[in-house]
């Protein structure tokens, strides 16, 4: 498993996003082959809703590759309080990369969505045909839809003029550069901060949001990224492809599981107020493991090293302010 497949090989990457927590991990994997130059720009450079921007980023650097890694990302409460920005954002930086790459000739580009494309209520676990075959859960269906319309756009880019442009679903991903914002996060990074908050401050209690019951995969980004360069390698690959572990948890458990990493004495309390969201997201990973790719890094090992890097990041105050 895992071994690169025979695939047309790349020379200079553009990685968009290269400061996240993907594009980061992608740009470490690529660091360590030298056949392989990447090309980044942070949004101060290009920001990548201005079409122009982008087109002359593409014009000036001419990339052979790309992974499109920038979006405006979030965990269930900022999807449901921003839903303007996380539509149009997304459109935007979907349409620009993706565009920008056929006029400039790029020849391979990798989309990543997310697992959140699929209907509310798709049976479990998710196949890749499920998409569009029903309603799309309400706290993130501004953002689905965005990812909806850049696998299309790539799926119709390669349909209609021959390019290789695919895109890839990841899981609920988490890992070294997380944004641990206490309200913006996904629950993975909020809670390992919030536990060990709770531990330093000596808290009695910690509470999570919903009912603790719905069920979730976690992918580490590590193994995003490697599955990202084995899928930029493959000479056919499938319009799109759910990455991930195929197992899942409760959120509950979840939690049970970080006040273990941290060292949390304390009570796990549940807050119902608080949306659940999809009562249950794990990906099939048939496809993804027929393309010769499977996870390595199990949730017991990413959850030890992302509290290591959660401790690092803090100590030297690089933690995300929004
Ligand atoms: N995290 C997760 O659990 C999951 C993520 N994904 C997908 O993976 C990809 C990466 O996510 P992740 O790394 O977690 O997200 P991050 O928020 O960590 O990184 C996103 C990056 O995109 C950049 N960006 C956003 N908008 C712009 C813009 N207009 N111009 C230039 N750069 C921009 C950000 O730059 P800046 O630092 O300046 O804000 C940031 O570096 C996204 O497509 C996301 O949808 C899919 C499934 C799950
Ligand atoms: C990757 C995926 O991520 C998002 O979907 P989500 O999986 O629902 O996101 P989430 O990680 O924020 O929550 C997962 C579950 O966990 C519960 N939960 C408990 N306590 C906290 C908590 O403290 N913070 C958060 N965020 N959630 C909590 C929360 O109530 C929910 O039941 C999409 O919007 C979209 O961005 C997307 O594609």
């Amino acid at each position: 498993m895992n071994a690169a497949p025979s695939a047309p090989s790349i020379q200079r990457l553009f990685v968009a996003g290269h400061r996240g927590m993907v594009g980061d991990a992608i740009c470490r994997r690529v660091a360590a082959d030298p056949s392989i130059e990447l090309l980044t720009a942070g949004r101060e450079v290009v920001d990548l809703s201005d079409p122009q921007a982008v087109d002359q980023f593409y014009a000036d650097n001419r990339p052979d590759a790309v992974v499109v890694a920038a979006a405006k990302v979030g965990g269930i409460f900022a999807n449901s309080q921003y839903p303007v920005e996380f539509l149009s954002e997304n459109l935007k930086i979907a349409l620009n990369c993706v565009e920008s790459a056929y006029r400039h000739g790029v020849q391979r580009l990798l989309f990543l969505g997310s697992t959140c494309i699929y209907p509310r209520d798709a049976p479990q676990p998710l196949v890749e045909s499920a998409l569009l075959s029903g309603p799309l859960e309400t706290t993130n269906e501004a953002y689905a839809i965005a990812k909806i319309a850049g696998l299309k756009l790539c799926q119709y880019y390669r349909q209609q003029y021959g390019v290789m442009f695919h895109s890839a679903m990841p899981t609920n991903l988490y890992g070294p550069g997380d944004n641990y914002h206490p309200e913006n996060s996904h629950v993975l990074p909020a809670l390992l901060r919030r536990f060990h908050e709770a531990k330093e401050e000596g808290l009695p209690s910690v509470t999570i949001w919903g009912s603790g019951s719905p069920r979730r995969e976690f992918l580490y980004v590590d193994d995003l990224a490697s599955a990202a360069m084995h899928l930029l390698s493959a000479s056919d690959p499938p319009d799109w492809v759910n990455v991930g572990t195929g197992e899942d948890l409760t959120i509950l458990e979840l939690a049970e599981k970080i006040a273990a990493v941290v060292g949390y004495q304390g009570q796990i309390e549940t807050d119902p107020s608080k949306p659940d969201g999809t009562p249950r997201k794990v990906t099939d990973v048939t496809q993804l493991h027929a393309l010769g790719w499977r996870h390595e890094v199990e949730l017991a090992q990413g959850l030890q090293q992302a509290y290591a890097s959660f401790l690092k990041e803090n100590a030297q105050s690089t933690l995300r302010q929004a």
